[in-house]
């Protein structure tokens, strides 16, 4: 694949981007709010400039419910060679983009695929060119699938040094609700308890409610499109974990007895769903193919000013240094924020002289 165009450039689009574009692929940014295309741009993503002919594969990475109409326009436009979109969701957008009525002959060239892999946070500063390092990579090829564009799909993957996993539309749609729909929901049940609780025991948050609840800090809107594309498999599973609750509710109460007889059963119930939780978690497989990168952290001092984070990533370009990741803490009550640029360790030295050159403060 020497072209790519990328729409939608938040998260996952701008992560796809900065994988591409470190395997020497050209790519072109769009998004239907060209900040971020710009702010993707400036991480080193790629070019927010339109490409002045059909690339080679065009990736959608909008959220689910824009995702049939930005794949049919493109294709009407014929902006690429073959389509893909990473949507968590695959049977519905395939549904509304047969409804829309395009060819056949153009439907081959679209292949509905999606990245298990993701974060908590929203758009193209919270991107990794290493996000889906050792990742399934979910491809749903159907009979009508052009060959050249399923690897075009695998080119992809394998330039984000992701796993390729084959499936059917509906068949991921019921994996995916048990192993990222339900548990987002649950999660965010269990976030939800601490919104009212006393400011004493939110305090004592440990890295045990930390892991649970990661994922409810991700963006509503983009979930509420997820969970309306997949209600009916996210319902069934809910409705078990529902079941599991009462028991376990029942089984505490029963522990609170004055019997001895209900104790041991309250005792029963509780070792019964710890003992299932346990031969469920040992299924979860390990992060497969190599590790996720260590970077080293340089934290540079800013105004709160607008540009100021172009000009460090544009500094950094200049020194030909890529930016894995950026994290930006703002000083409380100050109109000034850290910015940590997270770097490949052998590539830190060489930016924080050129930051230094060009007159930017340093912090440790
Ligand atoms: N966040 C995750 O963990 C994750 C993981 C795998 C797949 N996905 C899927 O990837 C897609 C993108 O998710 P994200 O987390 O990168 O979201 P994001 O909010 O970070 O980025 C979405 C981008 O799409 C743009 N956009 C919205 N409507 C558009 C349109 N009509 N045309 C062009 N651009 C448009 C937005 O401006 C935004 O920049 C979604 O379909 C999501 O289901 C997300
Ligand atoms: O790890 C996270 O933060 C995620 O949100 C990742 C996650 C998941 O549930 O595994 C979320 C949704 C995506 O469709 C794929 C991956």
């Amino acid at each position: 694949m020497r072209s790519a165009l990328v729409i939608g450039t938040g998260l996952i689009g701008t992560s796809a981007a900065l994988a591409l574009v470190q395997r020497g692929v050209i790519v072109h940014l769009v998004d239907h709010d060209p900040e971020q295309a710009r702010t993707a741009a400036a991480l080193g993503a790629g070019t927010d400039e339109a490409p002045d002919g059909p690339v080679d594969l065009a990736i959608v990475a909008a959220p689910p419910a824009h995702v049939a109409g930005v794949l049919a326009d493109a294709m009407r436009r014929g902006v690429a060679r073959g389509y893909v979109d990473v949507a968590s969701v695959k049977g519905g957008p395939r549904r509304e983009l047969e409804a829309l009525g395009l060819d056949l002959s153009v439907m081959s060239r679209y292949l509905g695929s999606h990245p298990m892999s993701g974060r908590e946070k929203s758009g193209p500063l919270a991107a990794t060119a290493d996000l889906f390092e050792g990742r399934p990579w979910v491809l749903t090829p159907t009979r009508d699938t052009d060959t050249e564009v399923l690897n075009l799909a695998l080119e992809l993957v394998s330039h984000c040094r992701a796993v390729p996993v084959v499936m059917d539309a509906d068949a991921h749609d019921r994996a995916v609700a048990l192993v990222s729909h339900m548990p987002h929901l649950v999660s965010s049940m269990v976030a939800a308890r601490l919104e009212h609780a006393a400011e004493a025991a939110v305090r004592l948050c440990g890295q045990g409610i930390r892991d649970v609840t990661r994922i409810a800090a991700s963006d509503p809107r983009m979930w509420i499109d997820i969970l309306s594309a997949n209600p009916g498999p996210v319902a069934d599973l809910l409705s078990d974990v529902a079941a599991d609750l009462g028991e376990t509710v029942e089984a505490l109460r029963a522990l609170q007895s004055s019997d001895e007889a209900k104790r041991r059963e309250g005792t029963a119930g509780i070792e019964d769903v710890l003992r299932r939780g346990n031969a469920g978690q040992v299924r979860v497989p390990g992060k497969h193919g190599s590790a996720p990168h260590r970077y080293e952290n340089v934290v540079v001092l800013i105004d709160d000013q607008p540009g100021q984070l172009a000009r460090i990533f544009a500094d950094a370009g200049r020194a030909g240094v890529n930016i894995e990741d950026v994290r930006i803490e703002h000083a409380t009550g100050q109109q000034a924020g850290l910015v940590q640029l997270m770097v490949e360790p052998k590539a830190a030295p060489a930016l924080k002289e050129a930051l230094r050159e060009r007159g930017w403060a340093l912090r440790q």
